[in-house]
């Protein structure tokens, strides 16, 4: 019984001053005024815009970056899980789901098909893989009533996690399979039921830009997608090609007509759109364009977004912020840490920087930004 009580008490203590060196961290850095209020004010002057448009990302970051707190029990810091991985693909799901794990995420799954899963786990032990989702050459002698059964079954599996995760991310390493990319609608659907955020790339923006309604009007959607992908998009909702003498307006337009769904435009400065206002990340990067990265920013939005969550909802019980978007805070931070563990990895490695030095430099990078005490 002493025995019990004395290592509560370490604990306690132990956990008051690691939580005391974080806050004497940020009084440091913000001048003065009460910490809790100046972070928030911090985060809403990022998103009430102001003159510049330029985020204010590390504020974001750190506003958002929860404690590492020895009460806090497993998942509380976030559980993801990422819908990718199939017969091409099984770096990005792995790259997405790894990073998530890096940044600060208790659990990382991944749900991809049965050959793509021996391979993502003999990546890392880390991630949880799920192997349920199936491609049309695989069920190439099923008829349609076995391919409905096929369909259901998929849907069952899925449906006993999903309650859990904080987020998902759709497509990392998707494919553009027929048959499998109903089934990801059906769970897309499933998660949008269920109020779960869905962060959506690579191959879920192809899925997304031919079935649009998945994500219409729902405000927990983030879309990240690069320029072709941007392209595509704009092509079929805005049903014109891309403006570059209004990208700011033509990103505006674009979140409002899918009903302030949240898109984070990747390229040279990153821009992040809710349909209110346009917020932009220009952090120096790195120039090395190797393939994977927007996979690790993906993963990262699903972490920061979860984080934002839980951040609104304890913020709106003090009545601070009224009015603040987690899904648009999730990819200034998003956005924000990839360029910086970008810029470390290209200060190592130069020409040869590839996509698993950068989530090397993933926990360097957070620690730089908002650090553990
Ligand atoms: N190691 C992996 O497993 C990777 C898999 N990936 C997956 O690959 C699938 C397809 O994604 P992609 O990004 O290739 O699809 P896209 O439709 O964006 O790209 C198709 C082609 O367009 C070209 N392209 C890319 N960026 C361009 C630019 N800025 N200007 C002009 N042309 C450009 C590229 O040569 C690419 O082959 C997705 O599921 C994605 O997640 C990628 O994430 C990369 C890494
Ligand atoms: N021209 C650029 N200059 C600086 N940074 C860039 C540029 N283009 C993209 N980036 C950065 O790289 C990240 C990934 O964007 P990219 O366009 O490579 O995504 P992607 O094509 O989806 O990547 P992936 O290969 O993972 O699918 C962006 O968040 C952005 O910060
Ligand atoms: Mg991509």
């Amino acid at each position: 019984m002493f025995v019990k009580h004395g290592m509560n008490s370490g604990f306690s203590s132990l956990a008051s001053s690691a939580v005391l060196r974080r806050q004497q961290f940020l009084i440091r850095s913000l001048n003065g005024y009460s910490v809790s209020d100046k972070i928030r004010m911090e985060a809403v002057k990022c998103l009430s815009g102001g003159a510049s448009l330029e985020a204010n990302a590390e504020s974001v970051l750190r506003a958002i970056a929860p404690s590492l707190d020895p009460t806090r029990h497993k998942g509380q810091a976030g559980k993801i899980a990422v819908v990718g991985g199939c017969r091409e693909y099984t770096g990005a799901p792995y790259f997405a789901a790894i990073s998530a794990l890096k940044i600060g995420a208790d659990l990382s799954h991944v749900f991809c098909t049965e050959g793509a899963a021996t391979v993502i786990k003999s990546y890392s032990p880390e991630l949880i893989v799920h192997p349920i989702l199936e491609e049309s050459y695989n069920i190439s002698g099923v008829n349609d009533e076995g391919k409905r059964d096929i369909s259901k079954k998929i849907l069952s599996e899925f449906d006993k996690w999903m309650e859990r995760f904080d987020c998902l991310v759709v497509g990392p390493g998707l494919g553009r399979d027929p048959f499998l990319l109903e089934c990801v609608s059906k769970i897309m659907t499933r998660a949008r039921q269920s109020n779960v955020p869905i962060v959506v790339d690579g191959d879920g923006l192809f899925l997304v830009t031919n079935s649009i309604e998945l994500v219409s009007g729902y405000r927990l959607a983030v879309l990240t997608p690069n320029v072709n992908e941007y392209k595509r998009l704009v092509q079929k909702v805005l049903g014109c090609d891309v403006n570059d003498q209004n990208t700011h307006g033509e990103l505006l337009s674009l979140s409002k007509q899918i009903g302030g769904v949240t898109i984070l435009r990747k390229g040279k400065s990153d821009l992040i759109s809710d349909g209110e206002k346009v917020q932009s990340v220009s952090i120096y990067g790195s120039p090395r364009r190797c393939g994977g990265q927007g996979d690790i920013l993906s993963g990262s939005v699903a972490v920061f977004l979860s984080w934002a969550r839980q951040c609104n909802s304890a913020a709106e019980r003090e009545s601070t912020i009224s009015r603040t978007n987690p899904t648009v805070l999730g990819c200034i931070a998003g956005s924000a840490l990839l360029r910086k563990a970008a810029a470390l990895a290209f200060e190592h490695k130069k020409r040869s920087t590839l996509t698993t030095d950068i989530i090397e430099h993933l926990g360097q990078s957070l620690e730089a930004i908002s650090p553990v005490s």
